[in-house]
């Protein structure tokens, strides 16, 4: 088995009901993708999501450790599950940086999430600070075997590598140093799991139609997490079909 070719979009705490409508567009433009589609979309929205995404899958961006309890404003793996969504992001660093999740938490987070049936996408990326420092390839390696967790298989994990100085920010890893990591990430799944080769790597940060073909050509490179050309169809559909033609 091959790593699946997946287009992921991560809409971060941006719409309401109205913006269901680009999944109908997605839906109009590419009936039959290349390439698996995700849409995270907001909490409220993975339900009203889920009853109309068709082919494009659904997922939470965030869950608790625990199944159920007194845990105010959280959201259990197994609610997403029941409101129909099939994957759920994790350790996301805006998820670290806001409310200082930790490595072991995000593993807590993604056991939760496969006891659950979900695909964990569980992101993993260096700051700029560490990149300049020359750290980037430890603090990947300390981020993947702090987050995923001993049950990881390619059919419940995916590995979003999203450096942090890249995001939202229009600045983009070269493709070398996009290849690097990949490569890295790679070796060190290989090296832990027995299907390591097979579990779906995803470029993230600043992915946007102009690029993504550039990035998809790179060697261990399966797919995106998107953030802001994930919010409109007609930014997210010229990178599912990029993804198709890789
Ligand atoms: O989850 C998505 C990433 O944080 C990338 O966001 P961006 O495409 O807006 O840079």
């Amino acid at each position: 088995m091959a790593p699946r070719k997946l287009a992921a979009g991560n809409w971060k705490m941006n719409g309401t009901l109205a913006a269901l409508a680009e999944i109908d567009r997605l839906l109009a433009d590419h009936p039959q993708p290349g390439c698996d589609v995700l849409l995270c979309p907001p909490a409220t929205l993975v339900h009203a999501a889920a009853a109309r995404a068709g082919h494009i899958a659904i997922g939470g961006q965030d869950c608790h450790a625990q199944a159920s309890g007194a845990h105010t404003g959280d959201i259990a793996a197994a609610q997403l599950v029941d409101a129909g969504a099939s994957h759920v992001i994790i350790g996301h660093s805006e998820r670290r940086s806001d409310h200082g999740e930790t490595d072991i938490q995000v593993a807590a987070k993604a056991v939760a999430a496969h006891q659950a049936g979900l695909v964990a996408v569980i992101c993993v990326g260096e700051t700029e600070a560490q990149r300049d420092a020359g750290q980037t390839l430890d603090v990947i390696s300390a981020q993947l075997a702090g987050s995923v967790p001993e049950g990881a298989t390619a059919g419940n994990t995916v590995i979003a590598y999203e450096p942090v100085w890249a995001i939202g920010t229009g600045r983009t890893p070269t493709s070398d140093q996009i290849a690097e990591v990949h490569a890295l990430m790679r070796q060190r799944l290989s090296d832990r799991f027995a299907d390591g080769g097979d579990v779906a790597l995803l470029y993230g940060g600043s992915v946007k139609p102009g690029n993504a073909a550039e990035i998809f050509a790179i060697p261990h490179v399966n797919g995106a997490l998107v953030g802001g050309a994930s919010l409109k169809a007609q930014d997210f559909g010229p990178i599912i079909a990029a993804l198709s033609a890789a």
